[in-house]
C-alpha cells in the first residue's frame, strides 16, 4: 500500500515551509524564527536542565508512545485518518497529535508523533505500516548493490517533520521540551533486512557472521543519515533527541559492541560536534546487560527498561549521565496507590537528580487515560524533597 497524501498536501506544506532555527554552541535558549521569540530570561524547560545535570527540583517526566491508541481523541482521528502514514506524514496531524498527551496531562516533553522508519524514503527505501503488523518493507536489503543504492539524506521528503518541530515549538513555547528522535542504525536494520517486525532476528543475525561487509555498509549509511536527520530536526527545533535502539537488546553484548555501540558512537559524535548542548537519549530494550556499555556510547541520558532496578540502573551508569525511565508500563492498569508506590519507589532509587521520570517502555495499548494522568500528576506533586521526606 502506498501513502495516501496527494499534490494538494504537498503545496499546503510548501507555504508552511519552515525556517531553520538558530541552536548556538552555547546554551542560550533557541529561539523560533516563525514563533514569538523566547525573551533573553527565558529558562529552558525542566527536562532538557535535567537531562544536562543542573540542580532541579522535581524530576520531569514524560512517557514514550505518549500519543497513540490508548487516548480516545487519537482513536477518533484516526478512523477519520486510517492510514498511519498519512497520519505522520501530514503537518497538521502530526502537530495535532502530538498536542493530544499535551493538553491532556501537561508533560515534561512533547514527542513528535512519527516514527523511526519515517526517515527512510529519504534514502530511497519505501515502507508501510500496518496498524496491526506494524511496519512493512517494500523490498528487505540483503545485498551490496541494495546497500550501495541507498543515498544521503534527501530532506525535501520529511519536510513536514521539520516544519511540525517548528510548530511543536512554537506551541508549546517552552514550557516542556519538545523532543525528536530516530531509530538507531542496528534497529532499523532490524526491519530493513528481515522486511518488517520479527522475533527471532534469524535474518540479520546470520548476516552478522555470513555478510559482514554488507552489513556494515548498511549500518554505516544508516548511521550517516540518522546524524544528518538529528542535526535536521535540531535545527527545526527538537530541544532532546532519543535514538531508539530498541532492539539492541537481541544482541549478544559482545556482538552489540560490534554491531550496534560503533555506528551510536559514529551518530553521537557527529552530532555532538555541531550540538554540543542539545542533550541526547539513548533507549534500548532489554538492556540488563548492555548498561555500562550503552554509557560508553557518549549520550547524555540513559533509558533504562522496566526489568532493571533503577538503584542498579544508577549504579552502573556514571554520575556524570542521566537516566530515564523506567515504571512499568503495566502499572498504569492498577490502583492509583500502586501507581504513586511505583513511581516514589523510581524516583528515591534514581538518586535524587540528573533523572527523567518514564515507563520501561512505552504506553500499552488499553493503558486507562486515569492511570497515565495520575503518573503525571503524581510527577509533578512529588518533588525531591517530598520524596526524601516519605
Ligand atoms: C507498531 C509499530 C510501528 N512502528 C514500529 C512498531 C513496532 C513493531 C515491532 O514490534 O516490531 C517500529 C518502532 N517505532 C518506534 C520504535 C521505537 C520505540 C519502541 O521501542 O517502541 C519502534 C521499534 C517509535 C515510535 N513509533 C511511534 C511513536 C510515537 C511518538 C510517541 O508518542 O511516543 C514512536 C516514538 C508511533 C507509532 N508507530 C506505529 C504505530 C501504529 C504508532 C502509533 C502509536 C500507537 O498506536 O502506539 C507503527
Amino acid at each position: 500500500m502506498s501513502k495516501s497524501v496527494g499534490a494538494s498536501r504537498s503545496a499546503v506544506l510548501r507555504r508552511n515551509a519552515f525556517k531553520p532555527i538558530a541552536v548556538g554552541m552555547s546554551r542560550a535558549p533557541a529561539v523560533v524564527s516563525n514563533a514569538t521569540p523566547a525573551s533573553a530570561g527565558t529558562v529552558e524547560p525542566l527536562m532538557v536542565r535535567a537531562a544536562r545535570g543542573e540542580k532541579v527540583e522535581r524530576a520531569p517526566c514524560w512517557m514514550m508512545r505518549q500519543a497513540g491508541r490508548y487516548q480516545k481523541s487519537y482513536r477518533e482521528l484516526a478512523k477519520k485518518h486510517p492510514s498511519f502514514r498519512e497520519r505522520s506524514e501530514t503537518t497538521e496531524l502530526i502537530v495535532e497529535i502530538s498536542l493530544q498527551p499535551w493538553n491532556s496531562f501537561k508533560p515534561d516533553g512533547v514527542i513528535l508523533f512519527s516514527d523511526i522508519l519515517t526517515p527512510l524514503p529519504g534514502i530511497g527505501v519505501n515502507f508501510d505500516i500496518d496498524d496491526n503488523k506494524g511496519p512493512i518493507i517494500d523490498t528487505p536489503i540483503r545485498t551490496l548493490e541494495q546497500v550501495k543504492q541507498l543515498h544521503a539524506m534527501d530532506f525535501s521528503k520529511v519536510d513536514f517533520v521539520g516544519r511540525a518541530l517548528t510548530q511543536l515549538r512554537s506551541e508549546v513555547n517552552n514550557q516542556a521540551a519538545v523532543l525528536g528522535f530516530v531509530g538507531s542504525p542496528w534497529t532499523l536494520a532490524t526491519y530493513l533486512i528481515e522486511g518488517g517486525s520479527t522475533s527471532l532476528y534469524k535474518t540479520i543475525k546470520t548476516m552478522c557472521f555470513s555478510a559482514p561487509e554488507v552489513l556494515d555498509a548498511l549500518l554505516t549509511k544508516l548511521a550517516d543519515a540518522m546524524a544528518e536527520y538529528i542535526k535536521y530536526q535540531i535545527r527545526a527545533g527538537a530541544q532532546c533527541v532519543q535514538i531508539f535502539d530498541s532492539w539492541g537488546g537481541q544482541l549478544p553484548p559482545r556482538e552489540w559492541e560490534k554491531w550496534s555501540g560503533p555506528y551510536l558512537k559514529r551518530i553521537i559524535a557527529s552530532v555532538k560536534a555541531e550540538y554540543p548542548t542539545v542533550p541526547l537519549t539513548l533507549y534500548a530494550n532489554g538492556s540488563g546487560g548492555l548498561l555500562e556499555r550503552l554509557a560508553t556510547t557518549g549520550a547524555d541520558v540513559i533509558g533504562i527498561d522496566w526489568t532493571t532496578d533503577m538503584a542498579d540502573a544508577r549504579r552502573r551508569i556514571p554520575a556524570t549521565q542521566s537516566v530515564q525511565g523506567n515504571v512499568d508500563p503495566a502499572i498504569l492498569f492498577a490502583s492509583h496507590d500502586a501507581i504513586e508506590d511505583a513511581v516514589r519507589d523510581c524516583l528515591r532509587k534514581a538518586g535524587g537528580q540528573r533523572h527523567i521520570l518514564n515507563l520501561g517502555h512505552g504506553v500499552l495499548v488499553g493503558t486507562p487515560e486515569e492511570g497515565v494522568a495520575h503518573m503525571f500528576d503524581l510527577s509533578k506533586r512529588l518533588t525531591y524533597a517530598d520524596v526524601a521526606q516519605h
